[in-house]
């Protein structure tokens, strides 16, 4: 378990992080989403006791962490993938930390097998991929086979391949009941990754709930209706104070849900071809609801469109 309360972090006159409250149970992926600059990193960064909070605080089960007795052993983390001396090999760099971390050798090659890395482990990790550098510091992550576990970007740069068993990996550590907390960016990949979301924007909560409910409640909550009566409809629609909008040859209904839709349509006797509440995506929740805490539009909205038309292809 992960608790901040009003965590706020300034560098000078930024706030990077702005009384910042959440918690990220045990047995989940949560995701911890926000464009560019939102804070992810440098809230990562304190609950590592890697930088002081100017006020707030955050606990990792209860315990602030430098309070952790072994702090490996009760939290993992993948911040940089590239922290690795590029002329040690995979078990050499793993074998250092365990030994500098008080954690058994023979750690060293559970881990190595746990990310698919013992038969390169003798190689020299400078000459790894990104993919396979990525699976090395999840490597280094669970030497001490820790109850929570953080992973900045994970996905960032990889190939399809090494999305999805780092998406697998991830539920796999839910699984075993631990506390998965992963920052990105990445709309999409948070909706296939998280069943939870803390979503922040300009260092501030703008949400946290189940991703479900994140798109439910943001989407657009439009109802698509397609009649051979479309005037009679429309003018029943409106006498109940809904917004009609016209499209091809249906009509967009907001204010209203489709059931109501339904039955005022019934109760007219009006004949109806199709009536389909609109779904909404994780982008268009996203947009809505981080708003005007979106500190860098243009760069947003060029990603939202480079993440719909990946989606799309
Ligand atoms: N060491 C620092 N000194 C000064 N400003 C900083 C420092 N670290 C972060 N910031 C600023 O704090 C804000 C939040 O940055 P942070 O890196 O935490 O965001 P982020 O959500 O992780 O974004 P990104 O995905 O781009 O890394 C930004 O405005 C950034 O410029």
């Amino acid at each position: 378990m992960i608790e901040a309360t009003s965590l706020t972090k300034r560098y000078g006159k930024t706030v990077a992080v702005n009384d910042l409250s959440f918690t990220v149970a045990p047995g989940k992926v949560t995701g911890f989403l926000g464009p560019n600059g939102a804070g992810k990193s440098t809230t990562m960064r304190m609950v590592l006791g890697l930088d002081n909070p100017t006020s707030g605080s955050v606990r990792i089960g209860g315990k602030q962490y430098h309070e952790l007795k072994h702090p490996l052993r009760t939290v993992g983390a993948l911040l940089d993938a590239k922290w690795v001396h590029p002329n040690r090999s995979a078990r050499a760099h793993l074998t250092w930390m365990a030994r500098s971390n008080q954690i058994p050798a023979r750690r060293v090659d559970e881990v190595l097998d746990a990310v698919g890395l013992t038969s390169v482990a003798g190689k020299r990790a400078g000459g790894f991929s990104l993919g396979m550098s990525q699976r090395l510091g999840i490597a280094g992550a669970l030497l001490g086979d820790p109850e929570v576990l953080l992973f900045d970007e994970p996905v960032n740069g990889l190939d399809p391949e090494g999305i999805l068993w780092i998406r697998k990996f991830m539920h796999r550590l839910a699984d075993e009941g631990r506390t998965v907390f992963v920052s990105s960016h990445l709309l999409s990949e948070m909706a296939l990754t998280a069943t939870e979301l803390v979503v922040i924007g300009k260092g501030r909560l703008i949400s946290q709930s189940s991703t479900k409910e994140f798109v439910a409640r943001a989407s657009d909550s439009s109802v698509r209706v397609r009649s051979p009566h479309l005037p009679r409809l429309r003018a029943a629609l409106a006498e109940f104070g809904a917004t009609v909008n016209d499209v091809d040859d249906a009509i967009l209904v907001s204010d209203v849900d489709s059931s109501k839709i339904g039955e005022l349509a019934a109760a007219n006797g009006i004949v109806l071809h199709e009536l389909s509440p609109q779904q909404g995506s994780l982008e268009q929740a996203f947009m809505q609801i981080t708003g005007d805490s979106v500190e860098y539009h243009t760069d947003l909205d060029t990603e939202a469109r480079q993440v719909l038309a990946s989606a799309a292809s």
